[in-house]
């Protein structure tokens, strides 16, 4: 058995879609019932709900490991840890199809394992993750790629992705027993941390795990934004995704002051999809 500890980065997968008319696709994928998701896919990946927001234009969860985004025609996944992400896509296409709904486009991406031995199948290898898709995806997608991006990021994606490491992530520890709720601790949190005014704008869906560990969802409009935390030393890991250039541009331009250095920037396009930025910050030498 390997040796390891809590796997921070995430796994993450973008489903597109369209209906039968797109006129009348109204709530589309919103109106997959909670049942379903849980029982069927989230069990599926080996986690679960632990908070959920929404707006008028899509549904936002904080899973035990992660995020979930349920737009009327979009479906992003993010989990880390030991999940099985790609257990999903049949799961979601089934109940996506059921609602007169087709697969457009899909992407999976990770990064580097910080404990690549402790992943089970199909992530315990990236051959056998795109084994896995190709299997699990309509024979109708033509366009296929799988990239390995010059910063060791071995699959790619669409959005405005900021991912950071650092050995000494501000301690977002718990009291021992400090008797609140994952709620309460979690709204502390976002305050403490000053989260909370990055958009002042959005509305915050936010948890903290017992010991440790912080997850936050941000709802504005149709735009999502999300932050996972995991600060046990060693492995300590965190990462921040938004849509929208200017919420990136300050929290990347409040990363240095920090000590974090940009070490690696990495583009790739897709066809008809639009190009993908990375971003690696590391804690500047000292
Ligand atoms: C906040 S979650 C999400 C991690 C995220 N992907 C990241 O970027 O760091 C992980 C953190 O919560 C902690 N944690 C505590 N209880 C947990 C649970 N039941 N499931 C998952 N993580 C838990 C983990 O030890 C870790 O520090």
């Amino acid at each position: 058995m390997a040796v390891s500890g809590f796997e921070g980065f995430e796994k993450r997968l973008e489903l597109h879609f369209f209906g039968d008319d797109p006129k009348n696709v109204g709530l589309g994928l919103r109106l997959l019932d909670f049942e379903s998701l849980d029982e069927d896919v989230l069990q599926a990946v080996q986690c679960t709900v632990v908070s959920a927001v929404a707006n008028h234009y899509f549904d936002a969860y904080v899973l035990s490991e992660s995020s979930l985004f349920v737009y009327p025609t979009k479906i992003i996944i993010k989990t880390c840890g030991t999940t099985q992400l790609l257990k999903s896509v049949a799961p979601l296409l089934r109940h996506a199809s059921s609602l007169g709904l087709t697969l457009t486009s899909c992407r999976y991406t990770r990064g580097n394992f910080i404990f690549p031995g402790a992943q089970p199948f199909p992530h315990d290898t990236f051959q056998n993750e795109v084994v896995y898709l190709e299997d699990s995806l309509p024979h109708s997608l033509c366009y296929r790629k799988a990239s390995v991006m010059p910063s060791k990021i071995p699959l790619a994606l669409v959005a405005r992705v900021l991912r950071f490491h650092r050995s000494d992530v501000v301690s977002l520890q718990r009291g021992p027993g400090d008797g609140k709720s994952g709620d309460t601790a979690g709204k502390e949190m976002t305050e403490i941390t000053g989260i909370g005014e990055i958009n002042p704008g959005a509305l915050i869906c936010d948890f903290a795990f017992d010991p440790c560990g912080y997850s936050m969802n941000g709802i504005d409009g149709d735009r999502h934004s999300t932050i996972h935390v995991t600060p046990e030393d060693g492995f300590s890991y965190a990462s921040f995704e938004c849509v929208g250039h200017e919420v990136w541009t300050r929290v990347a331009g409040a990363l240095e002051p920090l000590g974090m250095k940009c070490r690696s920037c990495a583009l790739d396009e897709f066809p008809a999809a639009g190009n993908v930025a990375y971003q690696t910050f590391t804690a500047r030498r000292k």
